[in-house]
């Protein structure tokens, strides 16, 4: 095709390189559909799945974790079968294996995180009794109020904080209820063995989409380093122009871009998106979540996988993730903190220096015998401030109904198509969620290419704000 900017025409042009993008080419590809182009603005193919080297040892920071690997009979989770595809390493994790800490030292409430878990699972039975009695979403903090679960110290805040914030990036005030309970429910399942994987694979775990790409991606239906401006759209056509300029006509648009990315209107619709479909987007917010990697000269911490850390202020450096460690990288000196939501805010809008100020100042706290060194380096990924992610994963927030959700992975008029983790109903904000959505969605235009089925498209409702039903 021609690049040079004079303008070109495919079948389908897929707007970006993430798992969702590269699984919808495969998914036009093994329907013999290849006048597609894949955009992608970044250097390399990948999206939220990123690494980094510290020291001699390269680090996930962004997806690199199989959350509910599904083993035995059940279905197993397609990212797992990708790296297993494609020999990548990962090793299992272990929830249970914690170290407990407060703005004291040590300090041993492992009671209390067992009480925070209970009301978990707590909220998880009440959101499908809602749900089946068709009820309106609430907040996970009312359903945990309703429970009867109300924390009230630094360490039951911390308990707390280990199921929800960590794993939703949002804490219970913002986090839907029954969005939640979908996601934890299709991705653990009843299983009691669904385990959980983290990638140790020194080529990254980007390679699990490199590699699946590379099996049937030819260089000339890729396009790296293109940013999208502005997408038009009618019923007739569709086109994309690129920063450069270069303007590029399908019959079919599929943007996998981040819902952070539409949000602040990075890239421009003509005509706008419609109210149905710009109030879906807005329901959802992105998390802030950073983990914030450190190289040591020496490892003066813990030897379980995790520490949990109750400081006086909810939220402050209350994860520590042990990588020296004889399942993932021993001897390597790295050790891992999270922080998430307004913390994570902070982390990013301050330098690396003062947040290798604060988090040394609390390692000093819970380990007041040990000689706690500077780190050699510190890395994270600023995710918020990046333009083509603006935040890590989407959450609901509490208004989540039914009709929102179709609204938001609904296509206009047949030929503009949206897919990624957001659009996922059952598993939103995870890797998972991304594969199957590029998949579902290239099936639905492959109908409307006349290679499959009837093209009817997606069902979207105009009046979103008529039904507040759930189910
Ligand atoms: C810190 C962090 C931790 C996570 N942990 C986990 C985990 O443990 N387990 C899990 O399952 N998931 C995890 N996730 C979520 C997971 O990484 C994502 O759900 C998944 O990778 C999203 O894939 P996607 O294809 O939907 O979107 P993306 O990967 O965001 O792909 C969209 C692509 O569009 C490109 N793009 C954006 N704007 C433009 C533009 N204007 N022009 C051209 N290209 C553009 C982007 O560069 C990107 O490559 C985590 C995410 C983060 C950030």
């Amino acid at each position: 095709q021609d690049s040079s900017g004079s303008g070109d025409h495919y079948s389908v042009l897929v707007l970006g390189g993430g798992i969702a993008g590269v699984i919808a080419a495969r998914t036009l590809h093994e329907a013999g559909v290849d006048d597609y182009l894949l955009v992608e603005a970044n250097t390399e193919l990948g999206g939220r799945i990123r690494n980094w080297q510290l020291g001699d040892t390269v680090v996930e920071v962004g997806g690199g974790w199989i959350q509910g690997s599904q083993p035995g009979d059940e279905a197993q989770n397609p990212i797992l079968t990708l790296a297993e595809m494609w020999n990548v390493s990962t090793a299992p994790i272990d929830y249970s294996d914690f170290s407990y800490y407060d703005f004291t030292g040590p300090a041993n409430y492992s009671d209390q995180e067992a009480v925070a878990g209970g009301s978990f699972d707590s909220a998880m039975t009440l959101a499908g009794e809602r749900r089946s009695q068709g009820l309106v979403d609430i907040s996970a903090r009312t359903a945990l109020s309703l429970l009867g679960s109300v924390p009230s110290s630094p360490q039951a805040w911390a308990s707390e904080y280990a199921f929800w914030d960590w794993e939703f990036g949002v804490p219970p005030e913002e986090t839907s209820l029954i969005a939640s309970a979908l996601r934890n429910n299709y991705t653990f399942g009843d299983s009691t063995t669904s385990t959980d994987r983290i990638s140790t694979d020194q080529r990254g775990f980007k390679t699990i989409v490199q590699s699946e790409a590379a099996s049937f991606m030819t260089e000339q239906q890729l396009l790296l380093n293109s940013t999208v401006k502005s997408i038009s759209y009618s019923s007739d056509n569709t086109s994309v122009t690129l920063s450069n300029g270069r303007v590029i006509t399908a019959d079919h648009v599929l943007c996998t871009f981040s819902a952070g990315v539409l949000q602040h209107n990075d890239v421009t619709f003509e005509p706008a998106l419609p109210d149905w479909k710009r109030e879906a987007i807005s329901s959802l917010t992105m998390s802030s979540y950073s983990e914030i990697f450190m190289r040591f000269p020496n490892k003066f911490w813990f030897d379980s996988t995790f520490g949990l850390y109750a400081d006086r202020a909810r939220g402050t450096y209350p994860i520590f993730h042990s990588y020296d460690h004889p399942d993932l990288f021993p001897d390597s000196g790295i050790l891992s903190t999270t922080v998430t939501g307004d913390y994570s805010r902070w982390v990013t809008a301050i330098s690396n220096e003062e947040i290798k100020d604060e988090v040394v100042a609390v390692l000093k706290t819970i380990f007041p015998e040990a000689n706690v060194t500077e780190p050699e380096e510190l890395f994270f990924h600023r995710w918020d401030s990046d333009p083509w992610f603006r935040g890590a994963s989407s959450v609901w927030f509490p208004a989540y109904t039914k009709v929102r959700q179709q609204n938001l992975r609904a296509d206009i008029g047949g030929r503009l198509w949206f897919a990624g983790e957001a659009t996922s109903r059952d598993f939103n904000g995870l890797m998972q969620g991304a594969y199957f959505e590029g998949q579902d969605i290239a099936q639905e235009i492959l109908k409307c290419l006349n290679v499959t089925g009837n093209c009817a498209g997606l069902s979207f409702t105009d009046k979103a704000l008529a039904t507040n039903a759930t189910a």
